[in-house]
């Protein structure tokens, strides 16, 4: 059954390192995903997301059925072809946006009926539609239509979310058509609780995906709890399949989280925050908007081989932004997308050498380090 192959290298505690083999090439786990919601990676080129040492990029069903639609993409080639982007792109399947960016929408056991944010006009999107929208996206992996959980919830309100999503996945499943180096992955809910977790978790192991992402989290319940969640949920998922953690997160975040056994990430943080002029850097981060920057040379960060910080200084990058120059924002991305990158490569490279523990304490003692 096996759509896109996973292969686990190395474990160093509950940290993997992996390798998942789709039709469009491989990506070394543990990954982080630069978001390309509608079929771009906002201000980058999909040679620069490349050149950030980025495998795979995301893309949308919910973006992309709007504007321009997945006929019309299909049409000109599927996605890879469309944005210029031939390795691995995995889709979401629209849920998530609909409930946090469309207005009127009306949830039913078949599926949700939303008015679009863009010109508001109705569309109906049921999991056979959202797996049909990401096959004609020509989508790697493809994700189940769910339901991700508000937060907070009761135990109730996650129990009954939750067991709609499974009965999308189910659907969602037969829905899927299979293609070798092509892959459905599940997504387990259940809000904060650990039954309704279990149970998830029990129910699509028991349809069988290709892959198992977790979500219903990064949706403002904390660091702590997200981790807590991660501590009774992960010890349940199989072995042999990629666990991919969605909407996570700060570099802090991606630690702790690889720290427990997650092996793929997705965030619009570097890209978002990029382009309002917040770069991560190895201290923490750096807000290139701050007068404070405005005479310094600095590179944002001297350990970073990344365009912006070999040619630039933090004097530069200001004016850009103050300037309202489009400069800048893309050097901010690029340069965060870059750092994203070097965090996995570190902790890939750590777990591979046996010394994940002591390589993320540093990481994580340095970014506590505060502005620099
Ligand atoms: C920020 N916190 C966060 N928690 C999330 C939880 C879920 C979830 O339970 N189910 C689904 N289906 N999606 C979720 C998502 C959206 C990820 C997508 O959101 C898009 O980024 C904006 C991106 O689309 C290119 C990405 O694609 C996978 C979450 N995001
Ligand atoms: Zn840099």
């Amino acid at each position: 059954m096996t759509g896109i192959g996973f292969d686990l290298l190395a474990t160093d505690g509950r940290a993997r390192r992996g390798r998942v083999t789709t039709a469009h090439g491989t990506i070394e786990t543990p990954a982080f995903m630069p978001v390309g919601t509608a079929a771009t990676v906002k201000a980058m080129t999909t040679d620069a997301v490349a050149s950030t040492g980025a495998e795979i990029l995301l893309g949308n069903t919910y973006h992309l059925m709007l504007r321009p639609t997945a006929e019309r993409v299909a049409q000109l080639g599927g996605l890879h072809r469309f944005m210029n982007w031939d390795k691995p792109i995995l889709t979401d399947s629209g849920g998530f946006q609909v409930m946090s960016l469309s207005d009127l929408r009306t949830m039913s056991e078949e599926g949700v009926t939303f008015k679009s944010h863009l010109d508001g006009s109705r569309h109906h999107l049921t999991p056979e539609r959202s797996i049909q929208i990401q096959h004609m996206l020509d989508s790697n992996i493809t994700m189940c239509l769910d339901e991700c959980t508000p937060f907070p919830a009761t135990e109730a309100q996650a129990e009954s979310s939750m067991r709609l999503s499974m009965r999308w996945a189910r659907r969602s499943k037969d829905a899927f058509v299979e293609r070798p180096g092509y892959g459905l992955f599940g997504i387990v809910q259940g809000g904060i609780y650990p039954e309704q977790r279990a149970e998830s978790v029990a129910a699509l192991t028991d349809i069988g995906f290709d892959g198992y992402a977790i979500g219903g989290l990064a949706v403002g319940e904390g660091q702590e709890t997200m981790f807590r969640v991660l501590d009774f949920t992960e010890p349940l998922m199989v072995k042999d399949r990629p666990r991919y953690l969605m909407g996570v997160g700060r570099p802090s975040d991606l630690i702790g989280a690889v720290r427990r056994g997650v092996d793929m990430f997705d965030c619009v943080m570097p890209t978002r925050s990029g382009r309002t002029g917040q770069a991560f850097v190895r201290s923490g981060t750096i807000n290139i908007r701050n007068a404070r920057h405005a005479h310094d040379e600095r590179p944002l960060d001297a350990d970073c081989g990344c365009p912006a910080c070999r040619s630039y200084g933090r004097g530069y990058l200001h004016h850009l932004f103050k300037a309202d120059e489009m400069l800048g924002p893309m050097l901010l991305t690029w340069h965060n997308l870059h750092y994203y990158q070097d965090v996995m490569r570190t902790m890939r490279q750590a777990i591979a050498d046996g010394n994940f523990e002591e390589v993320a304490g540093a990481m994580e003692a340095r970014l506590n380090e505060g502005d620099i």
